[in-house]
């Protein structure tokens, strides 16, 4: 592989930027082993008084939202919701005084969401955003949680996700849906999340012929269930983005048999909760059935427990709220070896 650009060492550093931009946000929420947000300024009392819980966002942060909105309501027992901004700027009567918005924007200027906010406001709910310290949104709000800064948007779906799940995790504890001693091992498992994102060269030659082999597919489907369908969508559209390949995202249920017959097209379903294999194994089967080639992005664990032996892409385990982390950087690394592909023929091509 030619890379005089030096494209690949760029890509190595955009990578390795999600392990720190992780460790420096959990260094300023994690304080003696305990979840500290000082930037939320809402009391017990108003959080045990909130009834629902709508997270929202556009774009990239929308897909964040929705491959929270389970966890958040698994973690508070709160029936949660995730709601596009553009939608949710324009309703009248789903937001109450004890609804809690949780407003997701990694600029803090998207204008979809700061319409959103103004409307859920206007309705006197309760509003956290997630966003950029100083920006628009972050300004408008009382509570907060602070992005860490991140230069690539490889880092976008992780910080979002991360901080989102650290705040449902902070009004669980004082919904009293989550003992302390969960809360403290939840927070160790989260500080091993870096030490997770690093891609040995053994790890990379393997991705690098995961790539070569989806390279040769005009179309790609990513597909997953719950958190997973929003994963598959986020991730879609960065191989869209950065790899200029024609992919989507479908729910794993919708892939219908019409799909699994077109032609030249990989499905890439992807795994990352364990309780959710028995609604999900029964599709993959059928997938695996029906295509010869297909690649499952799921954990070891999972893998294993679930006997799916070939055609694979494992991550370690973590608990299932932060295997979508994992999941994610992964997939985004399969992606940046794509990248250098594309460009590594394109300048071989200009020399020729
Ligand atoms: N095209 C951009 C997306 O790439 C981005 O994800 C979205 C949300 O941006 P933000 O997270 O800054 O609110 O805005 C636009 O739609």
């Amino acid at each position: 592989m030619t890379d005089n650009l030096g494209i690949s060492n760029l890509y190595e550093n955009d990578i390795s930027e999600i392990a720190q931009s992780i460790r420096r946000f959990l260094d300023e929420v994690i304080q003696k082993d305990k979840l500290v947000l000082p930037t939320l300024k809402m009391s017990r009392h108003a959080i045990k008084g909130l009834s629902e819980i709508i997270l929202t966002g556009s774009g990239q942060s929308f897909y964040t939202a929705q491959a929270m909105a389970h966890n958040t309501e698994m973690l508070t027992d709160l029936p949660t919701y995730a709601i596009p901004s553009a939608l949710l700027k324009g309703t009248r009567g789903v937001l109450y005084r004890d609804a809690l918005v949780i407003a997701i924007s990694q600029s803090g200027e998207n204008a979809d969401t700061i319409s959103a906010v103004k409307r859920a406001m206007g309705n006197s709910a309760k509003v956290v955003a997630v966003t950029a310290k100083d920006s628009t949104i972050a300004k408008m709000c009382k509570s907060k949680v602070h992005l860490t800064d991140c230069d690539t948007s490889l880092c976008t779906f992780q910080n979002e996700y991360l901080a989102v799940a650290m705040l449902s995790m902070y009004l669980g504890e004082a919904l009293g849906c989550m003992s302390k001693i969960n809360t403290s091992v939840s927070l160790r498992l989260a500080q091993m999340l870096p030490g997770k994102l690093s891609f040995t060269p053994n790890s990379e030659k393997e991705l690098q012929n995961v790539a070569d082999f989806i390279g040769k597919f005009d179309n790609i489907v990513f597909c997953g269930y719950s958190t997973d369908e929003a994963l598959a969508q986020a991730v879609a559209e960065k191989f869209r983005l950065i790899a200029g390949k024609t992919a989507f995202a479908l729910p794993i249920y919708d892939i219908a048999q019409s799909c699994l017959e077109l032609k030249n097209t990989l499905i890439v379903p992807i795994v990352s909760n364990s309780a959710s294999t028995p609604i999900v194994m029964p599709y993959i089967d059928a997938i695996k059935y029906s295509c010869a080639d297909t690649i499952i992005y799921t954990t070891k664990n999972i893998a294993h427990d679930c006997e799916i032996t070939d055609g694979t892409v494992t991550v370690d385990d973590s608990i299932p709220l932060f295997n979508p982390i994992t999941l994610a950087t992964v997939l985004q690394q399969t992606i940046l070896e794509l990248e250098v592909n594309t460009i590594s023929i394109s300048n071989s091509d200009q020399s020729a």
